[in-house]
């Protein structure tokens, strides 16, 4: 990658338009006149386009969940060769059966530099996951490290949509319906199937992606606290229409039920003139997320933290949760303020953006990640219960770091590689060490 590609990314990503609002139904055209008025179909499309539906739901959920955008694109994504199997790399999808489950606290440092000429696709290294792609249940967790941007290829999730958590260095997300910059602190989506080519915006960029087989991420009820809070629904930018006209070889890889399938097209798949819908792709940006907390004693749940959640068919058990622990103030009194010992049916990884964790004094780090899996017991280090237990409970400002959570309903089973990777911390249980009796009866 040389330095003027990234030039040349950071200059596009400079000047992006953004549509606002969580969910909305956006509508965008690239060329004046190439989205139909009135109706979906037309007999002939405006410009030549051919109009085509992406589905993300099935035609008949209910209106609240329904997804789909049309998109009046140049060619049709059914004008396309096979697709064959190509080699998955370190990427791997649900089921996860290669490793039996692991009831131990693990955690990891960042994964080493990738070989140079790695782009993000490759670059995806997968740590585990829970459910079946093919029955649209659970969740994968992967971590990327890349240096190359994607040329010349495109990548597509069928099996669900991408959570995309930069840590660092910045992305410029080429996609169907338009370009989105993603910088560490901000989180991209890209919908189920939506096709998207990933530019750097750095020599060398780092970061976690959630992929979601089961329902589409939505916004958290609010219940009592009411009509706002936590992520505001305006804050969620969705891209305006973008296209390319390239002809020429494209190679378009699919993931498709776990494994990478790819078809050289004759023409880029990101064609789309013109769209609306609400299957769409949008960045946020966490810190606009409103904290809210406790303005009296106690430590709330993290549940508050909550950003994004992926119902499952159970009321208020979340195939997956994406959850931020964002600058805060802390004012609880009589509270041990850090997060708390506990064990916990859901299971929890954990990653840093940047900064530092207030459950953790050492050994969490930037790009790392952590597993506390089922029902397995954690919370504050010693370090960290020792300094909490004795602290002074005067106002306290945590704004040195940017943590987040994926929190699922189903533990989380390895990959192998991950089970036996160099960068697992080994005596991660140390932590817990030494925390010593105290009790005098
Ligand atoms: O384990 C963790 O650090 C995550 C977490 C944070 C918190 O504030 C309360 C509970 C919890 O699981
Ligand atoms: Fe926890």
């Amino acid at each position: 990658m040389t330095g003027m590609d990234h030039e040349q990314a950071r200059k596009t990503a400079e000047s992006l338009a953004y549509a606002s609002g969580f969910g909305n139904e956006h509508s965008s055209e690239a060329v004046p006149g190439a989205l139909p008025q009135g109706r979906n179909s037309p007999q002939r499309a405006p410009l030549g386009l051919y109009a085509e539906q992406l589905s993300g739901s099935a035609f008949t959920e209910p209106r609240h969940n329904n997804r789909r955008s049309w998109l009046y694109r140049i060619r049709p994504s059914a004008a396309h060769p096979p697709f064959t199997r190509i080699d998955n790399g370190a990427l791997r999808g649900a089921p996860f059966t290669e490793t039996v489950h692991d009831p131990n606290r693990l955690r990891w440092n960042p994964l080493p530099e990738p070989p140079e000429g790695t782009d993000f696709l490759a670059g995806l290294w997968t740590l585990g996951g829970n459910g079946d792609a093919a029955q649209r249940t659970g969740m994968a967790v992967h971590l990327y490290a890349a240096n190359s941007s994607m040329r010349d290829r495109v990548f597509g999730d069928s099996d669900g949509e991408l959570l995309i958590v930069p840590q660092a260095g910045g992305l410029l997300l080429r996609t169907e319906l338009g370009l989105l910059r993603a910088e560490p602190g901000q989180v991209a989506l890209i919908p189920r199937g939506v096709r998207f080519r990933v530019e750097l915006l750095d020599p060398l960029v780092r970061g976690y992606v959630c992929e979601n087989y089961g329902q589409p991420f939505v916004l958290p009820d609010l219940g009592p606290i009411g009509a706002n809070g936590l992520a505001n629904p305006r804050d969620f930018l969705a891209p305006v229409a973008a296209y390319e006209e390239t002809e020429g070889p494209v190679e378009v890889v699919n993931k498709y039920c776990g494994n990478l399938w790819s078809a050289t097209y004759d023409h880029s798949p990101l064609d789309v003139v013109a769209w609306h819908g609400n299957h769409v792709p949008y960045v946020y940006d966490l810190r606009r997320f409103n904290v809210l907390g406790t303005i009296s004693y106690d430590h709330p749940d993290p549940s508050i933290f909550t950003v994004l959640t992926s119902p499952s068919d159970t009321p208020g058990l979340a195939g997956v949760d994406f959850v931020v622990f964002a600058p805060r103030w802390l004012v609880g009194e009589d509270t041990f303020r850090p997060p708390y010992f506990h064990r916990n049916v859901m299971s929890e990884y954990m990653g840093l953006i940047e900064g530092a964790y207030d459950a953790k004094a050492e050994g969490f780090v930037p790009g790392g990640g952590s597993l506390h899996n089922m029902m397995s017991a954690h919370g504050p280090d010693r370090e960290t219960f020792d300094k909490a237990s004795a602290a002074e409970l005067k106002p306290q400002k945590v704004d040195d770091g940017l943590a987040f959570m994926f929190e699922t309903r189903w533990p989380i089973a390895l990959t192998p590689h991950a089970a036996r990777a160099e960068h697992l911390q080994r005596g991660y249980d140390g932590v817990w060490q030494g925390l010593e009796r105290h009790f005098a009866s």
